[in-house]
């Protein structure tokens, strides 16, 4: 039997970083995808291994089902749809599959990756033979949710294969999960991220499994509906970098001057409010035109990058871009979890006409 699942990336509008301290957040998801292929082996394959093909790395890894079986005994079916706590005898059994990889030095950063499917593959399908592909229309390691994506497609195409999601597997094309099957998937779908992002909020991984845009805080997921459209230019700086490191570093400056943190988490609350209701005002009960709320917006990216310049996962290849967009007058912030990765910058309904202006 073979499963292929897709998962979207994400932009973060307002309240990264203080989101994983309780603020409110707000994120939309983006039609860029990480595709998983999952295909389980018969006897007719002889193939004794569970097998990872990391397409856009070049990247193939294996190990034997004796290996794992004799690492990870208990692992048959689960018993129960929710996922078990990452044990620290899971981490160790992890820690040693992945020692003998030999992940080049210039890719290192990808063993969280392998060290999330190896938890995830085995506690839902145990040792049983397969392989497994991946490949991504999303820069890594960018902020534009990579992890998550390839999180919530991963637990997707296991789930698929089990009692757990009743999904009709002979319809081609792309099936929605149903909302209790997503609610499964990015339970997780978390679990994996916190392997890779050490302590996640689990915005990330719920704007991903439920797509549209989302309000978020302390766990909680709102739907939201917008009533505006955003046209949003993402700036890649193409600086790599990691976000459990920039996430500990937050925690660890609110460790040393956590009074003045809880004043920034507590205006960042703020700013994800008020951009939720802009998003949100209907027509009947607007009495901002569209510029005039526009502008609004505007002001809550500004004040939102200088907190999270305050915060300092800001990097000088984020403020070129800022420079840069504000000699157009466009305001501009850093998405996901910052230290390099993308900038949005805000395109206003009337950017035509600057433009226009600027070229006669
Ligand atoms: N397609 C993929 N294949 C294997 N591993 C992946 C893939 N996509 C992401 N990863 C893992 O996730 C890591 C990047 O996650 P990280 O959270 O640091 O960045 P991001 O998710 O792109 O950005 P942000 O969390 O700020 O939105 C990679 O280093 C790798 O370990
Ligand atoms: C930086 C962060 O807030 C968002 C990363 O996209 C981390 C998280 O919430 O898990
Ligand atoms: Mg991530």
């Amino acid at each position: 039997m073979e499963v292929q699942a897709r998962a979207p990336g994400k932009i973060i509008l307002s309240g990264e970083h203080a989101v994983v301290h309780g603020s409110t957040a707000v994120a939309a998801s983006i039609n860029l995808y990480t595709y998983v292929t999952l295909r389980f082996s018969t006897p007719s394959d002889n193939q004794d291994s569970l097998k990872l093909e990391l397409k856009d790395e070049g990247l193939d890894f294996s190990w034997s089902t004796s290996k794992l079986k004799e690492l990870f005994p208990e692992s048959t079916e689960p018993q129960s749809p929710k996922p078990p706590s990452f044990s620290v005898e899971s981490a160790k059994s992890i820690e040693s599959l992945i020692e003998g990889l030999n992940i080049p030095e210039a890719k290192i950063s990808i063993a969280s990756g392998v060290s999330a499917f190896l938890w995830l593959y085995t506690s839902i399908h145990g040792f049983k033979p397969a392989t497994v592909s991946f490949t991504s229309e999303l820069p890594m390691g960018s902020g534009l949710g990579s992890s998550a994506s390839f999180c919530v497609a991963l637990a997707a195409a296991l789930l698929a294969c089990t009692d757990f999601v009743s999904l009709d597997l002979k319809q081609q094309g792309w099936q929605s999960f149903q909302e209790r099957q997503l609610d499964l998937v990015n339970k997780w779908a978390f679990e994996g991220e916190k392997i890779i992002h050490g302590k996640p909020s689990g915005i990330d991984n719920s704007v991903s499994a439920y797509g549209n845009i989302i309000s978020f805080k302390s766990g909680n997921m709102t739907h939201m509906k917008a009533n505006m459209s955003l046209k949003m230019l993402i700036t890649n700086t193409k600086v790599g970098r990691n976000t459990k490191a920039l996430v500990a570093g937050v925690s660890e400056r609110t460790l040393r001057h956590p009074e003045a943190m809880a004043f920034v988490f507590n205006a960042v609350d703020s700013i994800s409010k008020e951009l939720a209701l802009i998003l949100q005002s209907r027509a009947s009960d607007d009495v901002l035109s569209v510029t005039e709320k526009e502008e609004k917006i505007e002001e809550l990216m500004e004040m939102n990058q200088g907190l999270l310049q305050s915060m300092g996962v800001s990097h000088v290849t984020i403020e070129t871009v800022l420079r840069t967009t504000l000699k157009y007058k466009l305001a501009s912030k850093l998405t996901g979890a910052g230290g390099g990765g993308c900038v949005l910058t805000l395109l206003p309904t009337c950017i035509l006409f600057i433009l226009l202006q600027w070229s006669v």
